[in-house]
């Protein structure tokens, strides 16, 4: 009995592990330039999971910003599918797409984007802000994420007092203000020496091991190991598999 409802508890943890909060079909996007069709993405297919921390890694020019755009609800595919947690968004209106963002997806970038006149705890708060959230509650809740970043000490310092690192431990915070279940980070250790780089990169994994799926789009291959699952995009396709591809040699033959 006891073996048979631990079965049963073990299935449904496995099952709620591998929950898809992003499914991506068949989408593609292209852009005129200079009289030419440029194919950013081509058909692109994708299934993204609870617990999932995923590097999405390729050359200059292969689609990474654009795939971002799209992951982010920033940008709309020409065709295809997207559906972020069950929800539709290949068809939802400019200021429905605004919400489901806001709600579901934590941004962080690769030169932190901080107000250098606010505070590490304002930058935090930020987010909170144009949510309505009442004054007490968004501060206790920058309070929080700054404290889960280790920089509960560092409230009141400006972004310029702090360091690099700190200043992108200050961005992962407010990307975690709102409580997001995707944290998409376009190359968050780009601007950092690789000590700090690897720091940051160590957060990002203590806060998928507390339930945040994790994305991070980078060229960097030392970097795009650290993920659970890496996915290369080359010319707007992508591929996802452990073959050679990984290899240095291979990402440097491609211009890397
Ligand atoms: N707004 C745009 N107008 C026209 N072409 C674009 C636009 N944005 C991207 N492209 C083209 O689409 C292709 C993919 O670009 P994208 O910026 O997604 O690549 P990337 O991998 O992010 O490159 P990088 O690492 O250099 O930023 C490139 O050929 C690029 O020139």
């Amino acid at each position: 009995m006891m073996v048979q409802l631990a079965q049963v508890v073990q299935e449904e943890v496995d099952s709620n592990m591998t929950k898809p909060i992003i499914e991506i079909n068949h989408l593609s996007k292209s852009y005129e330039l200079g009289g030419e069709t440029v194919h950013a993405l081509q058909e692109v297919s994708l299934q993204i999971n609870e617990g999932d921390f995923l590097s999405i890694i390729g050359p200059s020019g292969s689609g990474k910003s654009t795939f971002m755009n799209m992951l982010g609800c920033l940008d709309k595919p020409d065709t295809g599918e997207y559906l972020l947690d069950g929800k539709n968004v290949t068809t939802m209106k400019d200021h429905e797409l605004a919400v489901i963002r806001n709600v579901k997806i934590g941004f962080i970038f690769q030169n932190f984007n901080l107000l250098n006149k606010y505070t590490a705890l304002e930058n935090v708060e930020l987010p909170l802000v144009y949510r309505g959230i009442s004054v007490k509650e968004r501060r206790d809740t920058a309070i929080e994420c700054l404290e889960m970043v280790g920089l509960g000490d560092r409230q009141y310092h400006l972004p310029t007092q702090l360091s690099g690192g700190q200043q992108q431990r200050v961005a992962i915070a407010r990307a975690l203000a709102g409580n997001p279940s995707v944290l998409l980070a376009d190359e968050p250790t780009g601007a950092l020496d690789s000590k700090t780089g690897k720091e940051v990169l160590k957060l990002l994994k203590e806060l998928n091991e507390k339930g945040h799926i994790i994305i991070l789009i980078t060229h960097d291959l030392e970097v795009a190991r650290k993920a659970k699952r890496v996915v290369r995009i080359q010319d707007g396709q992508l591929f996802e598999n452990g073959g050679d591809w990984l290899e240095p040699a291979g990402i440097r033959q491609n211009g890397h």
